[in-house]
């Protein structure tokens, strides 16, 4: 289990406040307005920003002061952060060992995360070379060979048209059931929170809020997410 106990995190000068805790293997999105905090709590989670007050656990363990790779995070960003003058093996690779000196078992594990995520047969491509969906795939392989508990999503296919983007999430979905893993994805599309998760942490004003189930909030959204929704009178149906 996730926990950020009295947690407040800064990002340049920005403080972010989260008290809360997220169930295993649980699929949560993270929503909220532009510049709300969303970024800021996946990157706390991740090691990236310091915490200056309250403390985050994994499973009872203190993490708080861990370093990013030490923390049991896979993170996923928008621009996949391929390297165009790796090879798509090799760019997955920098998952399992970033001098990428890796063992025959290594090897086989990229081949297998490939294969995974439909991109067998690509393997020597550089990233220039495949399309929008198949770099996200790409992306998706290096974060699967880590083999990470927890899965922190940051808009990672907001670049991609919405059937593309169904078949990503559907394939993220398939890959957090069979591994197991709690996954944090942050959207601004409400589909998308409606489509993948089952609780949704709403970030506004500096503070993320405790996750609560998807459908009951979009039923009855508090201010701050009708505001964000633009929806004042009447909301999709969730
Ligand atoms: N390097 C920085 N220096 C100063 N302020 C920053 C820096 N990075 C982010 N911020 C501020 O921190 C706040 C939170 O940023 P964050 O990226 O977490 O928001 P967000 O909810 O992810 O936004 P968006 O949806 O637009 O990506 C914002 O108000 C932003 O202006």
């Amino acid at each position: 289990m996730l926990r950020l106990d009295a947690m407040r995190a800064e990002n340049g000068g920005f403080d972010l406040a989260a008290d809360l805790a997220v169930e295993p293997g649980r699929r949560v999105a993270v929503i909220g307005p532009s510049g709300a905090g969303k970024s800021t709590l996946l990157g706390a989670i991740a090691g990236f920003f310091p915490v200056t007050a309250g403390r985050i656990t994994w499973d009872g363990r203190d993490i708080t002061g861990a370093a990013p790779g030490a923390r049991p995070v896979a993170m996923l960003f928008q621009d996949g952060n391929l390297f165009p003058h790796l090879t798509v093996a090799q760019n997955v690779g920098l998952g399992l060992r970033p001098d990428l000196r890796l063992s025959a078992q290594q090897h086989q594990a990229v081949e297998q995360a490939l294969h995974r995520v439909g991109l067998n047969g690509m393997a020597g491509r550089k990233p220039g070379a495949l399309s929008g969906g198949q770099q996200s795939r790409a992306a998706l392989a290096r974060v699967l060979v880590q083999a990470r508990p927890l899965l922190l999503l940051d808009e990672p296919f907001a670049a991609l048209g919405p059937a593309l983007k169904r078949d990503m999430l559907d394939l993220v979905q398939a890959l957090a059931a069979e591994t197991g893993a709690t996954l944090l994805m942050v959207s601004h599309d409400p589909d998308d929170a409606r489509y993948i998760a089952e609780q949704v942490i709403l970030v506004a004003e500096g503070r993320a809020e405790p996750p609560v189930t998807t459908a009951t909030l979009f039923a009855d959204p508090p201010e701050a997410l009708r505001r964000y929704l633009g929806a004042p009178g009447g909301l999709p149906d969730a």
